[in-house]
């Protein structure tokens, strides 16, 4: 049975899940669902999702949410497919899993908040900068950062020497942070700025960029 994604453009998580399922190159139905209408409030949305939210995937007899969720049942189901998404060696493994716990727990906060107020607010919205925000929340990131660019001498990816998940996670809000002033932080990290710009020419996230573009998107 086909894959279904349902999602919202230009929704982080639901690009997290959608690009773990093109490095899969697998076909997959993309749904769009309409939040302006609040149809991910609705009782069929809510019963794919209790928390009404995107996104949601469907493969066959298996409907799950969370975006970190989707990307490692989709990495472990197909492992015979695509991209190797995940270590074999569970030592290996268990440093891989590290990263991905400090994208969803240090990364993502700062991110997401800069994202929203100078990708949103700012650029597509044209309403001034909160400063107090971006005062709270860039030297957060900057933190992050530091730490990424030491990690980022020792090996070629957070989870090691491929490319994996855990870099994989990160995808959508470095490419949204990029458009932003906060472009500057990762330019001055040598090792985190080459990071990103590899993470970013990958096929499966030019798909991304494409879809972003088509919908009137950067
Ligand atoms: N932790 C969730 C977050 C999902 C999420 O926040 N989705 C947003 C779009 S990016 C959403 O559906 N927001 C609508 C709402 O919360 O009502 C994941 O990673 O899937």
């Amino acid at each position: 049975m086909a894959l279904k994604l349902y999602g919202f453009v230009p929704s982080n998580a639901t690009f997290r899940a959608l690009v773990s399922l093109y490095e899969k190159d697998l076909d997959v139905e993309f749904v769009k669902v309409h939040m302006a209408d609040r149809e991910h409030k609705t009782p069929q949305f809510l019963s794919r999702n209790p928390f009404g939210q995107v996104p949601v995937l469907e493969d066959g007899d298996i409907t799950i949410f969370e975006s970190r969720a989707i990307t490692q049942y989709v990495a472990r189901a197909y492992a015979d497919k695509g991209t190797d998404l995940m270590m074999n060696d569970p030592k290996k493994m268990a440093i891989q899993s590290v990263w991905m716990e400090v994208e969803a727990h240090q990364f993502n906060l700062p991110s997401h908040k800069l994202v929203i107020e100078l990708y949103i607010n700012v650029l597509h919205r044209g309403r001034e900068a909160d400063e107090a925000l971006l005062a709270e929340f860039e030297p957060k990131l900057e933190s992050v950062l530091d730490v990424y660019e030491k990690r980022l001498t020792e090996s070629k990816y957070l989870g090691g020497d491929s490319f994996t998940l855990a870099d994989l996670h990160h995808l959508p809000n470095v490419h949204y942070l990029m458009m932003t002033k906060v472009k500057k932080l990762f330019d001055a990290r040598p090792h985190v700025s080459a990071w990103a710009a590899d993470i970013l020419s990958r096929p499966a996230w030019v798909k991304i960029v494409s879809m972003l573009r088509s919908e009137g998107f950067v």
